[in-house]
C-alpha cells in the first residue's frame, strides 16, 4: 500500500474546511488523477499526502508511516521518499537551474553532501539528463529568474525526476504549458512512475488530459470525494455534475466547448482529438 486515508478532514487555520471524511487508498505503483472545480480541495489533499499539512481528523498512513496528528514533524526519511511538483515551483530566482534540480535529492544525501552540492553542483551529468527529459538541457546553468513560467514548471518536474521518489505528487504540473507540451509532460510523469513502480497522484485542470493519461480518476468537490472510478467509467454526466459550479463548459486542454451535457463519453471524446493513447 502506498497510502491509506480514512475519515481524513482538514480545516485550515482560518476555519475553512478544505477536506471532509476523505477515504482514499492506492497501492504502490498506481497512477491516479484528481479532478474537480476550483477550491474543491485538490491541493489540500496533495498537501496532506505530502505531509505538508497535518489532517485535522481521521487517519493517514503514507508509505507505511502513520502521519502524526500532533504538531510533531514527519520524519525526514519519509519526506525524502515523497516528491512534489508544484504549480509554481518555489525556486529562488538567483538559484541556478542545475542546483534547483540537484536539490531533489537533498533529503536523501548526508548533510555534508547536500551542503557541498549547494556550493558546487556535485552531479552535473545527472541534472543535465533530468533536464533533457523535459527539453531544457540548454538551461542547465541559467538562473531561475531567467526562465518563463512554463520553463520553471519543467525545472520542477526535472527535479522530481532526478529525485526518483516512491510517491510522486503533482499539483497542476502542466498548467503553464501549451497543449502539446502538457500532454508530453504528463505522459513523461506517468511513464516515469510506471517504469520505477512509483505511485503518482496528479491534480489536473484539463479533464481530457486526465482521462487520456490516467487509468483511475478521483473527482473531488467541496472537500469530498464524489467519485473514484476507472477512466472508462467516467462519463459526461459525472463530469458535468462535478463541474456544475463552473458552468456548462468542461475545462479541457483543447478548450472544446460543450454547451449541454451530451451522451456519456461524447464530450471527452470530442475534446480529445489531440490526445489519444497516453495511458
Ligand atoms: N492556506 C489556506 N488558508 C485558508 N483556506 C485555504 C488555504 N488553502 C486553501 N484554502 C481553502 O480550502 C479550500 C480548498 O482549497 P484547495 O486549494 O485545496 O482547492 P483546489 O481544488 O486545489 O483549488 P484550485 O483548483 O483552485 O487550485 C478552498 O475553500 C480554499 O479557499
Amino acid at each position: 500500500m502506498s497510502f491509506d486515508l480514512s475519515g481524513v478532514g482538514l480545516t485550515h487555520a482560518n476555519g475553512t474546511v478544505a477536506l471532509q471524511d476523505i477515504a482514499l487508498k492506492a497501492g504502490q505503483g498506481e497512477c491516479l488523477a484528481l479532478v474537480g472545480p476550483s477550491g474543491a480541495g485538490k491541493t489540500s489533499l496533495l498537501s496532506v499526502l505530502g505531509t505538508a499539512l497535518r489532517p485535522s481528523t481521521g487517519r493517514a498512513v503514507v508509505l507505511q508511516s502513520p502521519l502524526p496528528t500532533t504538531a510533531q514533524a514527519p520524519d525526514r526519511s519519509l519526506r525524502a521518499r515523497i516528491g512534489t511538483v508544484h504549480q509554481a515551483p518555489p525556486l529562488p530566482g538567483r538559484q541556478r537551474v542545475v542546483t534547483a534540480v540537484l536539490a531533489g535529492r537533498l533529503g536523501q544525501w548526508p548533510a555534508w553532501k547536500s551542503f557541498a552540492s549547494l556550493v558546487y553542483p556535485l552531479d552535473i551529468a545527472g541534472a543535465r539528463a533530468a533536464l533533457a527529459r523535459v527539453q531544457l538541457a540548454d538551461k542547465l546553468f541559467a538562473r531561475c529568474d531567467e526562465l518563463s513560467g512554463g520553463q520553471l514548471q519543467r525545472v520542477g518536474i526535472a527535479r522530481v525526476l532526478y529525485q526518483q521518489p516512491d510517491l510522486l505528487l503533482a499539483d497542476e504540473p502542466v498548467s503553464a504549458l501549451d497543449p502539446a507540451l502538457a500532454l508530453a509532460t504528463v505522459r513523461l510523469l506517468v511513464q516515469d512512475a510506471a517504469a520505477r513502480g512509483a505511485t503518482l497522484v496528479a491534480s489536473l485542470h484539463a479533464v481530457d488530459l486526465a482521462l487520456a493519461c490516467f487509468a483511475r480518476i478521483v473527482g473531488i468537490r467541496a472537500g469530498r470525494i464524489v467519485f473514484d472510478l476507472p477512466a472508462a467509467q467516467v462519463d459526461d454526466a459525472l463530469l458535468h455534475a462535478l463541474y456544475a459550479s463552473e458552468g456548462e463548459v468542461l475545462p479541457t486542454l483543447g478548450q472544446v466547448s460543450v454547451s449541454a451535457p451530451p451522451p456519456p463519453g461524447e464530450a471527452a471524446a470530442r475534446a480529445m482529438p489531440l490526445i489519444a493513447g497516453c495511458r
